[in-house]
């Protein structure tokens, strides 16, 4: 049997000739099931409608078209999964249905099953058919990507008037076009296969590259269309199309198609696999890296469990990483976290102050400098620390404290990953990870022309940001035990630990210098302490006389807390997928719209 179907159009796009093999391919040659004859909806009619894309191979149907059968929800949104029973402009039964959003929360499948007039009606949307079945009789649909499926049950005699059928799209039977009153076919074993010949092609095939190529040849262009992926009427297909002349005149021109809707197929369940495994890979990556790596950050609150993920994500890639948050906070202590964790971790880690560099020298302690390039420049030259951390990490800390000419520097670095020596004039390539770290809010200095937007953009490239200690006070106790002990250990004073009441003053405590503050707080009090218990009295006088002031900290309101919350949930998501909106929004399940919604609201 012939495998290509074709399709033959004079001049003026009339099909002249239509294989049995393109009927097939567009399921137009079918015997339809035991039949019902030609007609159009009518008021009253029992409708039931299965979409699992609302809008999409359905004629276009929208939510506001669902009030024909009485169904009035703001919250059906396009491309939403639709189950609904009702009745065509009458309001006597009360519509049923269900809706689920795409993504957010459509499970692969779900089902309605109600009862009208004493009949058992249900539709059923798995992931590759729809089945609507009404009295005991089933109507299935299969589909690659979407349906829109029907049937019309009679009101009068409680007979299937319509039901949907492989073909629609050619026989112009798409579900928004029957709702809307057109008439439909008759259907059934005794009934003529649909008569194509002499019809208008783009009445029975209304899309496609392919379509339209079609006709442009048809009417005398000339064509390079082959083998080319066309969608025509939902169904995948490889198409050709080739100029019919006869006597040196254009005649018309034939369309080759070849189906393949089941190699599509294949294709689809082979990249859900793939993806499958993707996300199996990077969890259990990120469980291993949780285990053995992050467990150096101390804090289990979500803002910090959080971190640590974006800490093992950084940790996997070389991109440029930018650590924000107040001073004390615990950037450099994760810089170097994310090295020990990376591939490079038996490499060199440099730590560059550069706050606290004079601006003179930052440039040649960067880069370093040739014999002689400035007075007082050692004799031999030197090397730069870009090339000391060569196949390292260089870790710039304070990187808001820059002077604008260093910038200038450094985003050459980071532009054409080489740079030269003060004096130099040979470029070294600049073979580091560059983590870099301020408290300053960049924007702000940007806006303030203290810093270069251009640099900001090439460095912020992984952003994580580290909460202050007083927006995560459940990570309090962990963080005391972990310091304590290391401050023991330094102190050689045996273990000691904090009492409940000194914990309570702790967390009761606002941190502003964040746990640099706690550290020095732990370790004076361990020098306070001569037993082994931490109390009250060996805190300092700020965290004692704090707690009365607890009390008259100004509460927010509860919209606010929760506003917070919100862009803070969306800022860390969007964070760790790299800015990636459709990643973040997966992740938040959140629909599109809320998500847009918030993103625009909070202006992120
Ligand atoms: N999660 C943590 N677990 C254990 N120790 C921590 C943690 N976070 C911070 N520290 C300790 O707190 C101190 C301050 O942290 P760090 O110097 O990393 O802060 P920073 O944000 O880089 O501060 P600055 O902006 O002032 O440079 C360090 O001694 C660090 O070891």
């Amino acid at each position: 049997m012939m495998k290509e179907g074709f399709i033959y159009v004079d001049k003026a796009a009339k099909i002249k000739l239509y294989n049995k093999r393109a009927k097939e391919i567009f399921r137009i040659d079918k015997s339809m099931g035991t039949g019902h004859p030609q007609g159009a909806i009518k008021k009253g009619d029992l409708v039931i409608i299965g979409d699992n894309c609302l809008g999409k191979d359905d004629g276009g149907l929208k939510p506001e078209s669902l009030s024909k059968i009485g169904i009035f929800d703001k919250t059906i949104r396009p491309t939403d999964v639709l189950m609904a029973v009702g009745t065509f402009e009458d309001g006597s039964i009360k519509p049923v249905y269900r809706h689920y959003h795409q993504g957010e929360d459509f499970l692969p499948s779900v089902s309605l099953q109600t009862e009208i007039l004493g009949f058992p009606v249900s539709v059923q949307i798995g992931s590759d058919s729809i089945t609507i079945s009404f009295g005991g009789e089933s109507f299935v649909m299969s589909y690659i990507n979407s349906i829109g499926h029907l049937v019309i049950i009679d009101r009068s005699t409680f007979k299937v008037k319509f039901y949907q059928t492989d073909g629609y799209t050619a026989r112009s039977e798409d579900l928004l076009y029957v709702l809307n009153g057109k008439h439909y076919r008759a259907k059934g074993p005794t009934v003529d296969a649909l008569d194509i010949i002499n019809q208008d092609i783009s009445s029975i095939h209304k899309e496609g590259a392919a379509i339209q190529e079609l006709c442009n040849v048809a009417r005398g262009g000339s064509s390079t269309y082959k083998d080319q992926f066309s969608e025509i009427n939902g169904i995948p297909t490889l198409c050709s199309v080739f100029p019919v002349d006869i006597r040196g005149k254009r005649d018309g021109a034939v369309l080759k198609i070849e189906d393949i809707s089941s190699l599509q197929k294949v294709i689809q369940q082979r990249n859900d696999a793939l993806t499958y495994i993707e996300e199996m890979k990077e969890l259990v990556h990120d469980k291993v890296l949780d285990e053995e790596g992050m467990t150096i950050i101390k804090g289990e609150s979500p803002a910090m469990k959080n971190v640590k993920k974006l800490a093992c994500k950084a940790s996997r890639s070389n991109s440029t990483v930018l650590l924000l948050g107040e001073s004390g906070t615990g950037k450099s202590h994760l810089a170097e976290t994310i090295h020990g964790s990376s591939t490079k971790k038996d490499q060199p880690f440099i730590h560059v102050n550069c706050g606290a560099m004079p601006e003179s020298l930052l440039e040649s302690e960067l880069f370093g400098y040739e014999k002689g390039s400035f007075t007082g420049a050692n004799s031999e030259g030197k090397a730069g620390l870009f090339e000391k951390a060569r196949g390292g990490t260089i870790f710039l800390d304070e990187i808001g404290d820059i002077s604008l000419a260093a910038q200038v520097k450094l985003l050459g670095v980071l532009q054409n990953k080489t740079f030269f020596k003060l004096g130099g004039t040979t470029s070294i390539t600049a073979d580091v990870r560059i983590i870099a770290a301020t408290n300053k809010n960049l924007e702000e200095e940007i806006k303030n022309e203290r810093f270069r937007e251009d640099l900001f953009y090439r460095l912020n490239v992984f952003p994580i940001w580290m909460p202050p200690l007083r927006e995560r006070k459940e990570d309090i106790c962990c963080l005391c035990d972990e310091i304590l002990s290391q401050i023991c250990e330094k102190l050689q004073c045996g273990e000691k630990f904090v009492s409940p009441g000194a914990q309570r003053l702790l967390i009761g405590y606002h941190w502003p210098g964040n746990v640099r503050e706690l550290e020095n707080t732990l370790e004076r009090a361990a020098n306070m302490a001569d037993g082994r218990i931490i109390t009250e009295h060996h805190l300092p006088e700020r965290i004692t006389s704090h707690q009365g002031k607890i009390r008259q900290t100004v509460w927010k309101s509860f919209q606010e807390y929760t506003e917070e919350a919100e862009k803070r949930a969306i800022l860390e998501t969007l964070a760790y997928y790299n800015n990636d909106k459709k990643r973040a929004m997966q992740a938040l399940k959140m629909g599109k719209t809320n998500f847009y919604q918030k993103i625009k609201k909070y202006n992120l």
